[in-house]
């Protein structure tokens, strides 16, 4: 069960403790221009109910199951006993635990590219600055920007950010890989870093859950907020990250250009696949969003190629039976089936086999195999799809998102990472979001919806 976070940062400082928090609070939330006093003196809690209380919490569950035998029933005993699971509410506190002329804040971007990571970025600088934060730095390249004596941190303002947004990519660049984490710390410390925002998906989290620990056992005053970056949306707990949507509505584009080449083509078959190292969620939604998909294959769920009951046999079938074919594949599906690279990459993670181009060579050789003719198209949009802008509403959850974490860190929490859950915005512990990759669960309604709108029988 979740617990509330350690707040190990949280100084009862009586100074800091109303520092105009109530007025800079205001003008985030009603827009007041920065520069306005309070003749009467700072509003009263009375006067204004826009601030978060520490104590509110948002539940994880929120459907309590009558039976185990309910559709997605997740009781943890057999009477389905009611368990409160919650987490804190995100957003703006009256008390702030940050002189904001003393904020020197970074921001970093780390792993592979997302949709709407300069949409966050700008959000975080924009917020900042209407706490009065006006010492804003970008460390660039992930977090190989602490280390290399070449790469110079780049100052950032409401100016330098203003039409960021527009364009795909992370202003500040990304990598994998990287200095240690007490590296990272000492160069914190070394620049005077007290707040350190975050973007990035599993690896750099467990990063910044490492970063925040070092800093209390050098028992620094830092707070570290992470914003969860993964186009696979793969992070636990969460209604959704960042990057999904639009990766999502995106590979519409892909999967239907795979349509009309196999639609308009004597025996044709598309092969797409999306991203998803080891979770299907990309290709899951993408196939049921575009209704154009015949087999949909995650990581989660076994297939096998060959065989009476394998894809091959079920391609077969549709050239016969429709004249055409889609197939959409997760990167992470099927690795049994192509060779190990037996590599990682600079972050450790495992280079994967091409499941999309063994599923096309296979497809090619069995076709000719039983004499039957078939053209096969592969299109892999994994970097197309990555370099989007983020779409209308990744945006809105960019910008929520990028607000709250600002307000997470002037809260004095630290160890954190902001996210949706159940409609609600939530600050999580770090740990809990990341003990492992959040999967499609294969015996859930939208797998069984997935499967139901693709028509596939199961290829084992
Ligand atoms: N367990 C870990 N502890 C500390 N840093 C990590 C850890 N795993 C990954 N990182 C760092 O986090 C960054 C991003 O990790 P990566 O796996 O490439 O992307 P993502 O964050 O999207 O999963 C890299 O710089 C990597 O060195
Ligand atoms: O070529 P790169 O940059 O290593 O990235 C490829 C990988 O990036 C991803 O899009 C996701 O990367 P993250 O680790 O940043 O979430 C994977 O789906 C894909 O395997
Ligand atoms: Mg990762």
């Amino acid at each position: 069960m979740l617990t509330e976070s350690p707040l190990p940062i949280r100084h009862p400082t009586p100074s800091w403790r109303r520092y105009l928090a109530p007025k800079i609070l205001r003008q985030v939330y009603e827009g007041t221009p920065v520069t306005e006093d309070f003749a009467e003196g700072y509003p009263s809690d009375e006067e204004w109910h826009g601030y978060i209380n520490n104590n509110d919490r948002v539940l994880l569950k929120v459907i309590h199951y009558s039976s185990p035998t309910s559709a997605g029933a997740e009781c943890i005993d057999p009477n389905c006993t009611w368990v409160e699971q919650w987490v804190h509410r995100a957003g703006p506190r009256e008390k702030i635990y940050f002189k904001p002329e003393e904020v020197k804040a970074a921001i970093v971007t780390c792993g592979g590219l997302c949709p709407g990571l300069n949409d966050v970025i700008r959000q975080i600088v924009i917020t900042l600055e209407i706490y009065g934060v006006k010492n804003i730095v970008g460390i660039p390249f992930g977090y190989r920007g602490f280390s290399d004596k070449g790469l110079a941190e780049m100052p950032l303002s409401r100016k330098v950010v203003q039409n960021i947004h527009l364009s795909g990519g992370s202003l500040l660049g990304v990598s994998r890989g990287g200095p240690s984490v007490s590296d990272i710390v000492s160069s914190m410390e070394e620049r005077g870093i007290n707040m350190l925002f975050v973007l990035g998906g599993n690896g750099t989290h467990a990063g910044a859950n490492a970063i925040h620990d070092e800093c209390r056992k050098r028992k620094l005053k830092v707070a570290v907020v992470g914003v969860p970056k993964t186009i696979d949306n793969d992070i636990l707990l969460m209604d959704k990250t960042f990057g999904f949507d639009t990766a999502v509505e995106e590979a519409q584009r892909a999967i239907n250009s795979a349509y009309i080449e196999a639609h308009s083509a004597y025996h044709g078959i598309g092969v797409v696949k999306l991203m998803g190292r080891s979770s299907g969620f990309i290709a899951m939604q993408s196939s049921l969003a575009s209704g154009q998909v015949d087999i949909c294959l995650i990581p989660e769920v076994p297939f096998n190629l060959h065989g009476p009951h394998g894809v091959l046999r079920h391609l077969k079938y549709l050239i016969e039976t429709k004249g055409s074919a889609v197939v959409c594949v997760a990167e992470g599906a099927g690795q049994n089936l192509v060779e190990k690279t037996n590599a990682t990459d600079a972050s450790g993670n495992i280079v994967l086999g091409d499941i999309g181009v063994r599923i096309q060579q296979e497809t090619k050789k069995y076709f000719k195999e039983i004499g039957i003719p078939a053209d096969v198209k592969y299109i892999d949009p994994t970097y197309m799809i990555r370099a989007c802008r983020a779409n209308a509403s990744d945006g809105i959850l960019c910008t929520v998102l990028g607000q709250n974490a600002v307000h997470g860190a002037f809260a004095g929490y630290s160890g954190i990472t902001v996210g949706i859950c159940n409609t609600h915005y939530v600050y999580f512990p770090i740990p809990e979001v990341i003990s492992h990759p959040r999967e499609v669960d294969p015996n859930s309604r939208m797998w069984h919806r997935c499967l139901t709108s693709t028509g596939q029988p199961d290829f084992i």
